[in-house]
């Protein structure tokens, strides 16, 4: 078990390289499955959650090839293998394996995903939309068996927007019998990511990026290479950073159109910040004004920028109030910030953050899941003096290279291996 140090009070400067969206490509490497012949998945970012669930793809018989930042999915031998349990748990996106083996196979059996732990986090919609389309659909001792004669095209009105959902629902129907309408779909950015590579397998969808996707099925799906688009939430976590420490910062391959909700809200604290079509420049900034913010479905201010935003908050003028409609429980990262000495309270779905009352102090501190790392490093590069960081397998779940990012930027940022004690003290936690 590693730990991450950060010395904090250095300042960023220089620039920084966006890998791949984590989002997309823990859908795109499932919907790799559903082709007859090799798919190339380039831009793919060095998470662990890429490592597992190609992982996953060998466990039911495809052959997968990393060269760089490309991977080659060979999907001509795979089989229905049941996935109970093992790897799967291990992540959220491993319920892509649901739909994508479904549509392959009609049939699959898929431990229920694991991820975030970010208060519950059903997948109703998601069976309601396999159900639709002829699958039936049992829970078995914490697995899902998914079963149809024969996928048929539907009409699914979603009671939740859900990006799982809507991309689980896409790579189930696309090769279902007839058309199938997903009305109230999630309108993300990796929702078209997904409907982009599956329309080059040979898919026919239309109305990605939308809130009806329809899809007309077609009896098979070839080989393709595709590119992933910038993670904008990893994109959103530096600016964050630049925020908080930067004089100069470039953000580079990123697209700006997709953190029009955290750029207009970080100049509303008084950043400055200028964007060309891949790149985004944050420079040094003076006082920070403290504002609100509600987490929405996109384009809304992200849920899964919300946690680090919240670390710049404590550094903000005045009272900053945080509301996340998506997840009310996602607050896990709040008692470790107070740990470090910042004045926050939860109050239902809300966080009341007394901005710039105390200079955040090095602590030691634990990442609950991913993004409440990503507040802790935000946090640890303001604060004075060292934080230490355990549970950083979490952050490996979503950020490529990130002490090599951020030493390319300045900061004092290391990982060790944590002693028999401390490694005691976690399992205790
Ligand atoms: C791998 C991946 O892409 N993860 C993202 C995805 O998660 P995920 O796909 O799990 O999130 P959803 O968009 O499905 O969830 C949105 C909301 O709908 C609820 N819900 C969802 C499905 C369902 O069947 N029933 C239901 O009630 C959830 O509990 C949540 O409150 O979108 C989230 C919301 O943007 C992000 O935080 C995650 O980073
Ligand atoms: C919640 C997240 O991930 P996952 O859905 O994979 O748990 C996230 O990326 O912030």
């Amino acid at each position: 078990m590693e730990k991450l140090l950060i010395e904090g009070g250095y300042p960023l400067e220089g620039r920084v390289n966006i890998g791949g969206a984590k989002n997309s490509a823990v859908a795109l490497i499932p919907a790799a499955i559903l082709a007859d012949s090799e798919v190339t998945i380039d831009n793919l970012p060095q998470i662990s959650d890429v490592q597992l669930l190609s992982e996953l793809l060998e466990e039911i018989g495809g052959k997968t090839a990393l060269n760089g930042d490309s991977l080659t999915v060979y999907p001509e031998n795979m089989f229905a293998m049941p996935l109970p349990n093992g790897r799967v748990k291990k992540l959220r996106a491993s319920y892509y394996l649901m739909g994508a083996m479904l549509g392959k196979f009609k049939k699959a059996v898929i431990g229920l995903p694991g991820g975030c732990n970010l208060g519950p986090r059903p997948i109703d919609q998601h069976i309601k939309g396999f159900q639709a389309l002829g699958a039936k659909v049992t829970n078995e001792q914490g697995a899902i068996y998914l079963r149809a004669d024969e996928l048929r095209g539907a009409k699914i009105y979603l009671d939740v927007v859900s990006v799982g959902a809507t991309i689980n629902i896409m790579l189930a129907a696309v090769k279902a019998k007839g058309r199938t309408v997903i009305e109230n779909a999630a309108k993300e950015p990796e929702i078209i990511d997904v409907a982009t590579l599956l329309t080059s397998m040979g898919a026919q969808i239309k109305g990605a990026g939308t809130n009806e996707i329809r899809i007309d099925g077609v009896d098979s799906l070839h080989g393709c290479r595709h590119s992933i688009i910038p993670d904008r939430i990893e994109a959103g976590t530096y600016m964050i950073m630049a925020a908080a420490m930067g004089k100069q910062v470039l953000i580079d391959n990123v697209i700006p159109d997709h953190l029009e909700s955290l750029i207009a809200k970080l100049r509303e604290m008084g950043v400055h910040i200028e964007t060309n079509d891949d790149q985004i420049y944050i420079y040094q900034t003076g006082n920070l004004k403290g504002v609100d913010i509600k987490t929405l479905v996109y384009p809304g201010f992200p849920t899964d920028l919300q946690q680090p935003f919240t670390s710049l908050l404590t550094k903000a003028s005045c009272t900053s109030i945080v509301t996340d409609t998506i997840y009310n429980a996602r607050f896990k990262h709040i008692d470790e910030l107070r740990r470090m000495g910042a004045s926050v309270k939860v109050e239902g779905r809300s966080a009341i953050i007394n901005g710039g009352t105390t200079q955040l102090q090095g602590s030691k501190v634990r990442a609950s899941d991913l993004r409440a790392g990503a507040a802790l490093v935000v946090a640890g590069l303001m604060a004075e003096g060292i934080t230490e960081i355990s549970g950083i397998e979490h952050i490996d779940r979503g950020y490529e290279n990130l002490e090599e990012k951020l030493i390319g930027l300045g900061a004092k940022i290391w990982r060790e291996k944590m002693n028999a004690e401390e490694m005691k003290e976690v399992e205790n936690a």
